[in-house]
C-alpha cells in the first residue's frame, strides 16, 4: 500500500502555497465558490496556480456551477483537477475532459454504506471520491468530523475530508486507509489563513500514521 496522499484546500496566500509545497504536499485546493469565506477569484486563482512546481497538483473547487464559468476558470487556471461540491450530474462533471473529485456528502442518508457504494457507481467516471461531512447542498470546510466506521470498499479512491486535523487524522487515516486526506479549516487561523505550524503539525502525523501502518514513505 502507498503513502497517503495529502491536499491542502482553500489556500488564498502565496504564502500558505509555498509553506505546502516546501512540506510535501501532493495537492492544493482553490476553492471558486463565491460564498465561500475561502472564495479565491480566477485570477487569484490563477496565480497560485503559477506558483506551483511540477508534481504538485492544483485542483479548482466548484459548487453547482455554470458551464461556461467552469470552461472558462479551465481555460485561465490549467488546473489538473477539478471538484465538484454539489448536486453537478456525472455527466456534467465528465463533460469538461479534465479529471475530476466528486464531494459525497456523508451526512443523512449517504451515511449508510448502500449510498456512497451507489454514488460510486453513479461517478464511475471520477478520478475520486471525497468524502465530506457536509450536509447535502450544504457548504464544504466547516471542520465536522462524520462517521468514518465500516464505509464499504469502492470502485473510486476515497479522499477522507470533514474535519480531519492534526490530533485526529491518524485515527481517520487507520479506520478509513483511503488514498488521500483533505482538510481546510483544521490547518487555519480563521477561514483562508493557513497556520504554518498546524500545517507542519499535518503532514507529521500523517507520515507517523502511515509509518504504523506499514505504508510505503516517499
Ligand atoms: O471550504 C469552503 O468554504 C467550501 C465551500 C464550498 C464548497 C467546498 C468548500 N470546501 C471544501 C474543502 O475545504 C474540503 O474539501 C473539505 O470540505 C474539508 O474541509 P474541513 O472540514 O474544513 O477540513
Amino acid at each position: 500500500m502507498s503513502r497517503t496522499r495529502i491536499k491542502f484546500c482553500g489556500l488564498r496566500r502565496p504564502r500558505d502555497v509555498a509553506a505546502a509545497v516546501e512540506l510535501g504536499v501532493d495537492a492544493v485546493g482553490l476553492i471558486l465558490v463565491p460564498a465561500s469565506p475561502r472564495h479565491v477569484s480566477v485570477e487569484q486563482a490563477a496565480k497560485l496556480r503559477a506558483g506551483l512546481p511540477p508534481f504538485v497538483s492544483s485542483v479548482a473547487l466548484f459548487r453547482d456551477p455554470d458551464a461556461a464559468f467552469v470552461q472558462d476558470a479551465i481555460d485561465a487556471i490549467r488546473p489538473d483537477l477539478l471538484q465538484f461540491h454539489g448536486s453537478e450530474a456525472p455527466d456534467f462533471c465528465a463533460s469538461f475532459g479534465v479529471p475530476f473529485l466528486k464531494a459525497v456528502a456523508m451526512g443523512g442518508e449517504r451515511r449508510s454504506t448502500t449510498g456512497l457504494r451507489a454514488e460510486a457507481r453513479r461517478y464511475a467516471a471520477a478520478s475520486g471520491l471525497l468524502l465530506d461531512s457536509h450536509a447535502p447542498g450544504g457548504m464544504g470546510g466547516r471542520g465536522q468530523v462524520f462517521v468514518w466506521d465500516n464505509l464499504p470498499k469502492v470502485s473510486r479512491p476515497l479522499v477522507l475530508a470533514g474535519g480531519l486535523n492534526p490530533g485526529n487524522v491518524a485515527r481517520g487515516i487507520t479506520a478509513v486507509r483511503p488514498f488521500a486526506v483533505d482538510v481546510s479549516s483544521g490547518i487555519e487561523q480563521i477561514p483562508g489563513v493557513k497556520d504554518a505550524d498546524k500545517m507542519r503539525a499535518f503532514v507529521a502525523a500523517v507520515r507517523r500514521a502511515d509509518a504504523k501502518l506499514n505504508r510505503e514513505p516517499r
